[in-house]
């Protein structure tokens, strides 16, 4: 379907605005990640920062051209500075997603994602226990990862099959598709192009690591590399992506 081929072609060029703007991707992020995730950012051709702190998040946040929020490895002053962040990113119409790392371990960070959600972040983007657990999102373009992502926004949604098992063997990869999904917003408004260009992205990379790596520690480097070295051709030629309505 002419659709269908639109959002891949769209993807490749997705990449090569990311690479030619080079945008400022603001993450709070958890304290397992944060190198990782750093690291996925500039080595696609963003600009990462990380600061927390509610002394200075706001200024972070202004500065940036999209946010990531992670609940991960949460904690009182994280939960702040993600308040006083995200209220920049309302007021600045700025693109930011939410991350609800381990959800579905803790009622009180529940309640915390569902207390984001309520407040309108671009996207929603989980494993499937947490996904599973969250509950309504209207408005708001669900995504739940996983060896098929799949995306939704209303009644479209939109798979892809793109990916390697290794991507679920190194901690920080779920972490690191939410900061490309945001670094993709900062140059495509429309949420769902971007986020299918950046997870097409990550996914076609992830396969062309897998084919040079022998276990996950071998995947990690390979998968900076690649993430580095692909070309918008890369993602027409390989992307498995399927919609449906409903
Ligand atoms: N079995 C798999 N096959 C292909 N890709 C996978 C697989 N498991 C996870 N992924 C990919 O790894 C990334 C992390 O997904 P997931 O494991 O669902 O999130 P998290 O790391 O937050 O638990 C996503 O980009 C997803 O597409
Ligand atoms: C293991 C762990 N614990 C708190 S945050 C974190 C990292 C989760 O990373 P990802 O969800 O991308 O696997
Ligand atoms: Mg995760």
């Amino acid at each position: 379907m002419t659709g269908e081929t639109g959002f891949v072609e769209n993807a490749a060029a997705l990449l090569a605005r990311v690479r030619q703007q080079r945008p400022r991707v603001h993450c709070l992020m958890n304290t397992v990640v944060q190198k990782f995730v750093a690291d996925g950012l500039a080595a696609l051709g963003a600009i990462p920062s990380m600061t927390s702190s509610t002394e200075e998040v706001e200024a972070f946040a202004q500065r940036a051209d999209a946010l990531v929020v992670n609940l991960g490895t949460l904690d009182e002053g994280r939960r702040a500075a993600i308040r006083l962040a995200t209220a920049v990113a309302r007021s600045a119409h700025k693109p930011w997603i939410v991350d609800p790392v381990h959800c579905d371990y803790s009622p009180s960070r529940l309640a915390f994602a569902r207390e984001l959600i309520a407040s309108g972040p671009s996207v929603l983007r989980g494993n499937a226990s947490e996904m599973d657990i969250i509950g309504e999102a209207n408005g708001v373009l669900k995504i739940k990862t996983g060896a098929v992502d799949e995306l939704t926004l209303d009644r479209h949604t939109t798979r892809i099959e793109n990916g390697h098992p290794f991507m679920a063997q190194v901690t920080g990869t779920g972490c690191l598709s939410g900061a490309l999904i945001a670094a993709f917003m900062a140059v495509e408004r429309d949420r769902l192009r971007a986020a299918t260009g950046a997870l097409l992205a990550s996914g076609i990379a992830a396969e062309i690591a897998a084919q040079r790596s022998s276990g996950p520690g071998t995947f990690e480097a390979a998968f900076r590399d690649a993430l580095a070295a692909l070309r918008p051709e890369d993602i027409i030629a390989n992307a498995r992506i399927s919609y449906a309505e409903g």
